[in-house]
């Protein structure tokens, strides 16, 4: 694990999503397209801003979700439309998004109609991961439904997750396919969260999801 520790989140946007535009950029020179995989949640917004106007080759770039909770778009908690306001927009209005939620009742029943998007979309170009204060990151949360399944060598590409601290139903890519990616970024802000990667470094995957991801990633810090 490689932590890089910024003086402020400014800077850390800033640093952070030059990294991301030079890691697509390397990536668009030898393949025909970049598969970007980004966490929703609060913390990458002014990355993503900054990131969305990056001169790059955005047509060839196709965005996903590391999950979504499992309510329409337009919601509040609709990490998709998070992803349109703050990535999606200026040059990188350009790219492809590649949807992780759909019409149907539950993630159970929408999957089956998501899974065809991803065909040749692994393995994963550029991962950035988020992380929540239990350990989590993506929909993998300690202690929910289906953690075991979805961290088996063998999971398929997207599973449902239900967890007490997740509010509503998600829909989660699953360890193997994550770890997969060629290149994974962590971005954290603050101290509580400092303190949990330092506990999630050699911990086990199945309290703290985190912990799978750490060895070959880039942690991005501020407080
Ligand atoms: O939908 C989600 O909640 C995310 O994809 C999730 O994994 C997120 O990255 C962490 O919960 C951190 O969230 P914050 O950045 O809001 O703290």
């Amino acid at each position: 694990m490689k932590l890089i520790d910024y003086p402020d989140r400014e800077i850390l946007a800033m640093g952070l999503a030059d990294a991301l535009a030079s890691s697509l950029k390397n990536s668009l020179m030898v393949h025909d397209h970049a598969s970007f995989c980004v966490p929703g949640g609060s913390s990458p917004g002014e990355t993503f801003r900054a990131l969305s106007g990056a001169r790059l080759d955005w047509e060839r770039v196709h965005v996903f979700l590391n999950d979504e909770r499992w309510v329409p778009e337009g919601h509040a908690r609709s990490n998709t439309s998070l992803l349109k306001r703050t990535l999606l927009t200026d040059r990188a209005a350009a790219a492809t998004l590649v949807p992780l939620v759909n019409e149907a009742e539950t993630p159970e029943d929408g999957i089956p109609g998501l899974i065809d998007g991803f065909e040749g979309e692994l393995p994963i170009s550029l991962l950035l991961l988020g992380m929540g204060t239990d350990g989590h990151t993506a929909s993998l949360f300690p202690g929910a439904d289906r953690l075991a399944e979805a961290m088996a060598p063998d999971a398929p590409l997207l599973l449902p997750m239900r967890a007490e601290g997740a509010g509503e139903p998600r829909i989660t890519l699953s360890r193997p396919a994550l770890e997969g990616a060629m290149e994974t970024h962590v971005l954290i802000m603050g101290e509580e969260k400092r303190a949990v990667l330092e506990k999630a470094r050699g911990a086990d995957p199945m309290e703290l999801p985190i912990a799978a991801f750490l060895n070959d990633a880039t942690v991005h810090w501020a407080a």
